[in-house]
């Protein structure tokens, strides 16, 4: 329901908005949509190369917002449109990126400019005409924690101190260059690093969000059903892919690493604090995740397996994972962030959110989502001989 009585966390009304969503049709920007619409009066200028995930809020012209949603079919890198877009919004939300680890080593200039050449006219254009921006940028700036540098039997790997990323202190620690795993993380350390100087410098507002493994319904695509046979997409796709087909799990390098996994509802709920809160997100850097829902790839893998056996109430593969080299699984140049644990105090100060949903209970409506979306397609699939269309 649309009301125009919000108000924000100091109590004061918020005047309607129109926000140019720039990579609205992924899978963040589909869940940044569909609240947009459904909760608040602002307007959505809604710019990608792609719409299908957002189809469902453009389609039919009858929806209760259908005055409030416009698709621009845009891709950023040469689009004379995107300025007069950015000046008609009063905010600029920028999630345009190429953001899949098996691209950044095996489309190390692709990633390079997604992330960074193409983000450039963005920030000029938001600088230069006074709007306000909120950028993603992602956790993997932060790369490698300092722990993971020291001996494996040190007592010191257990202290906070040496694991636990902080906005405002913890370093960026990557790879050297021919691991170019992180041209990503490093494109989009620096786009930061020109966010901030232009704040500095130019008194551009701006909010950086850093989302630590956001996962959900919608997010990328399961192999040879809606995306390509032979792509890799982010691991929560990768392994829904194999439950479905009733294939063993891969775990990558032994599944050793350890991600804090965050439902994807609970986190747009931080990125509609900062859209509505301008005065406490503004020259603001944002760590976004659940600390409480770590686990070690290979947990998620024997959790993810669980739960899907009770969501499609098929009984569990009795091999459930095997080990792949990362060469094998992502080729040359992959390397990985060993752990990442989000510090929560700015986020907390600033907005005072908190994330809500455990991971079993994420796992569980994200698992419904794609059995429900899925299963009946990859059985036609399995079922059709090689080679026939
Ligand atoms: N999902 C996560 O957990 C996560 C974690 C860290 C960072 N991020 C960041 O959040 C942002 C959104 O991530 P997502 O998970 O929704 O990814 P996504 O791939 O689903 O969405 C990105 C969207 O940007 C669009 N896009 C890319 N290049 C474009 C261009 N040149 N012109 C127009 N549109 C373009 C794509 O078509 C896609 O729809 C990215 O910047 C990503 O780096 C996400
Ligand atoms: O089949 C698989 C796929 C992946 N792994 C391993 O899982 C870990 C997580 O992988 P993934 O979610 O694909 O990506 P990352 O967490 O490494 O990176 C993302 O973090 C945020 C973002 O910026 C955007 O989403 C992106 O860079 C990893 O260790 C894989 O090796 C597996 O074992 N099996």
């Amino acid at each position: 329901m649309a009301s125009s009585a919000r108000v924000d966390l100091d109590g004061n009304p918020i005047k309607p908005l129109t926000i140019c969503m720039i990579g609205a049709g992924g899978f963040i920007g589909s869940h940044l949509c569909e609240k947009i619409m459904s909760e608040t009066p602002h307007k959505v200028l809604a710019l990608d190369v792609y719409n299908d995930k957002i189809k469902h809020l453009l389609e039919p012209d009858s929806l209760p917002w259908s005055d409030r949603i416009q698709f621009h079919r845009i891709n950023i890198k040469h689009d004379s449109r995107l300025e007069g877009l950015i000046k008609m919004a009063d905010l600029t939300i920028n999630l345009a990126a190429i953001c899949t680890p098996a691209d950044y080593n095996t489309r190390p200039l692709d990633t390079i400019y997604s992330n960074f050449i193409d983000a450039l006219p963005v920030v000029k254009y938001c600088s230069e005409n006074n709007k306000r921006l909120i950028h993603f940028s992602t956790c993997e700036v932060y790369g490698k924690t300092i722990g993971a540098f020291l001996p494996k039997d040190s007592p010191l790997r257990q202290d906070p101190e040496y694991y636990v990323l902080k906005e405002d202190v913890s370093p960026c620690i990557f790879g050297p260059i021919e691991k170019q795993r992180w041209s990503y993380a490093c494109a989009k350390q620096l786009i930061e690093r020109l966010i901030y100087a232009e704040g500095a410098e130019n008194g551009l507002e701006f909010t950086i969000v850093r989302p630590f493994n956001w996962i959900g319904p919608r997010m990328d695509f399961i192999p040879g059903i809606d995306g390509p046979s032979e792509g890799v997409p982010r691991v929560l796709a990768c392994f829904s892919n194999n439950l479905l087909r009733r294939e063993p799990l891969k775990l990558v390098d032994g599944g050793e690493s350890q991600r804090t996994f965050i439902y994807i509802k609970d986190a747009i709920e931080a990125v509609f604090l900062m859209i509505e809160n301008p005065a406490r997100a503004n020259g603001q850097i944002f760590n976004v995740g659940n600390p409480n829902n770590e686990v070690t790839v290979r947990q998620l893998a024997e959790m993810m397996t669980e739960v899907y056996s009770k969501v499609s109430g098929e009984p569990p593969l009795e091999v459930p994972t095997v080990d792949v080299t990362s060469k094998e699984f992502y080729g040359v140049g992959y390397d990985d962030s060993d752990k990442r644990i989000p510090d929560m105090t700015i986020i907390n100060r600033q907005l005072g959110w908190n994330p809500k949903t455990s991971l079993w209970d994420l796992l569980e409506s994200t698992l419904t989502y794609q059995h429900r979306t899925y299963a009946e397609a990859i059985k036609k699939a399995i079922a059709k001989p090689a080679g026939t269309s």
